[in-house]
């Protein structure tokens, strides 16, 4: 398909409605609202949603307004492995892509490219932030899965 998966699920309105209803979710699902239990940035949401354009074929919109993909990396390393979590992160994330009214088939990428970035992005660095090298490219996914990297 030439159309990005960002273009197919509706652009930055889209992200922002998937990042806003991951968020809303997860707070309250009992594993998942531990993570956030540390607190976060006031504008998680519109951070998230800049990734998620990035990391599937939009605009450059995390790397040009909020930082570098290593920070992602950090925020998310040393809480070792947990699959647990991890699944239910990925639960979580199904749901919000649903209550989101994302369409297919950019619906079912999204789910897929978020259970790939939960192991490749929150699990790449499990012992500790300082394992996390400063340059870490932005991970992106298309339609045939990832494809490689940009920083
Ligand atoms: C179980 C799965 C996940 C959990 C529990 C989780 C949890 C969190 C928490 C607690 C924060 C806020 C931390 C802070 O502001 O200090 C955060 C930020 C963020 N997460 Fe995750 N995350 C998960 C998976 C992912 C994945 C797979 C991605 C990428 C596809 C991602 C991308 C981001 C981004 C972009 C931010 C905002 C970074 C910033 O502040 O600029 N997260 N996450």
């Amino acid at each position: 398909m030439d159309r990005s998966i960002y273009e197919v699920a509706g652009g930055m309105d889209a992200m922002r409605r998937v990042a806003r209803c991951w968020h809303d979710l997860a707070l309250v699902d009992p594993v998942v609202a531990h993570a956030f239990s540390h607190g976060y940035a006031e504008d998680h949401e519109e951070r998230l949603a800049a990734y998620l354009a990035q990391g599937l074929g939009g605009p450059p919109a995390y790397t040009s307004r909020f930082g570098s993909a290593a920070h992602v990396d950090r925020i998310h390393a040393g809480n070792r492995v947990h699959e647990d979590f991890d699944r239910a992160g990925i639960a979580v994330f199904a749901r919000a892509v649903d209550d989101a009214m994302i369409p297919e088939p950019a619906a079912g990428a999204l789910k897929d490219y978020w259970a790939w970035a939960t192991t490749t992005v929150v699990n790449a660095f499990p012992e500790s932030a300082d394992d996390v090298p400063a340059q870490r490219p932005v991970h992106t996914y298309d339609w045939d899965g990832p494809v490689g990297s940009e920083q």
